[in-house]
């Protein structure tokens, strides 16, 4: 079964605006149409999704039929005549999640974990805030937005643009891995179109590790991402993991990797294989900022809490007291991904010295 529908656009002659405040306006209808085909699948298609496709941006939405379901069951009855649309209803619709990840404090092992030294670390109780939305219907929005909030800066993509610059990657990645060259080269050029002032300039890693975290979760869909932050950015409280870790669990959560339950209003925490995998999109966005990242700081911002950390594995310190700490802002800018190379620089020229430095924190823990 099929049907096409079409109605016109129209030209206001006189009145616009006015109008919407009661005065009078003249308007006619004029000859470019929208059309609407609509059929309902062939027994054959064994098609269990309501399908939308906006053939002039060249996207495809679909929804398989049980999420809907499983989506509106919070909604006693559904609207059949036409009203407002109710606003718990929107809220469905308009799918939202906010995630948020906490920064830390090393408290000893910097830089040596790297080189598979031991190292603890303390989550902290500054988080960074991620919020992600897919658009409303009337937002006829077509692109990927991406707002930092607290730098005042909006970044936004769209969507034909980034399905544009991709199409010549055979497949887009789709698990979490190194983001490969030629990907990168993309999403570098992607960021350069930005023109970013030069004050700027160490947010384009932010914006590298969105693109790739986005696009390989959710390939070039429309949406709306928001990040706000506790965290004094570059100031070794782990602002970057907080943001990479924050970012994959927003993206994840509305992603048909994860499924989390959508009746809770509550925070919900992640678990298991769940936290794992938004574990390793992280650490790939860690990659990305950092060059030659230990882990420690995901592993923290994920698992929070006390952790001792060494080559990758963990453990978790227990503390029967509460934990305080004075922290100072130095505000003396630094360049992590530049620290950690230069250490590594000295580690190649001075192997013997400096493992005695790595070691020596150790011997003191050891003695405590
Ligand atoms: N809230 C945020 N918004 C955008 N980018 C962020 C945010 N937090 C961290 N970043 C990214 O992480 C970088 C800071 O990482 P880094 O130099 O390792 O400092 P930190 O010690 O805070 O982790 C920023 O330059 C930016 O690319
Ligand atoms: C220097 C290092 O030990 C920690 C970096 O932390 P931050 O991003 O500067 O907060 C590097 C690492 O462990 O990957």
């Amino acid at each position: 079964m099929e049907v096409r529908a079409r109605a016109p656009g129209k030209i206001i002659l006189t009145g616009e605006h006015a109008v919407v405040h009661g005065s009078t306006a003249v308007a006619a209808a004029i000859d470019l149409y929208t059309h609407v085909l609509f059929r309902l699948p062939s027994p054959s298609e064994n098609h269990g999704s309501v399908e939308l496709e906006l053939k002039d941006l060249g996207l495809v939405f679909s929804w398989p039929s049980l999420r809907l379901e499983e989506a509106f069951r919070e909604m006693g009855s559904l609207p059949s005549t036409p009203g407002p649309c109710p606003p718990d209803y929107m809220q469905i619709i308009t799918r939202l999640v906010r995630a948020r990840a906490p920064g830390k404090i090393i408290l000893t092992g910097e830089h040596a974990v790297v080189h598979g030294s031991t190292a603890v670390a303390a989550a902290i109780d500054l988080y960074t805030h991620v919020l992600f939305r897919l658009p409303s219907p009337s937002e006829n929005h077509g692109s990927v937005e991406l707002e930092l909030k607290d730098l005042g800066l909006v970044f936004s993509w769209p969507s034909l643009r980034l399905e544009e610059a991709f199409r010549e990657m055979g497949s887009l990645p789709s698990t979490p891995g190194p983001c490969p060259p030629d990907y990168m080269q993309i999403i570098t050029r992607l960021v350069e179109e930005k023109n970013i002032p030069e004050a700027n300039i160490a947010l384009c890693s932010g914006l590298y590790v969105f693109l790739y975290l986005y696009t390989s979760i959710h390939r070039f869909k429309p949406a709306i991402v928001a990040v706000t932050s506790e965290l004094p950015l570059g100031s070794g409280l782990g602002s970057s993991a907080s943001y990479c870790v924050s970012l994959a669990a927003a993206l994840l959560a509305l992603s048909d990797s994860i499924s989390v339950d959508d009746g809770k209003n509550d925070w919900l925490t992640l678990e298991g294989s769940n936290l794992d995998l938004v574990n390793k999109w992280a650490f790939e966005g860690e990659k990305i900022i950092h060059g030659k990242p230990s882990g420690i700081d995901n592993a923290v911002s994920i698992f929070g809490k006390v952790l001792m950390f060494k080559s990758g594995d963990l453990s978790q310190v227990q503390c029967t007291l509460p934990l305080r700490m004075l922290v100072t802002n130095t505000n003396a800018a630094r360049n992590t991904k530049a620290l950690v190379a230069g250490v590594s620089n000295r580690v190649s020229r001075h192997l013997g010295a400096m493992h005695a430095v790595f070691a020596a924190p150790l011997t003191l823990l050891a003695k405590n």
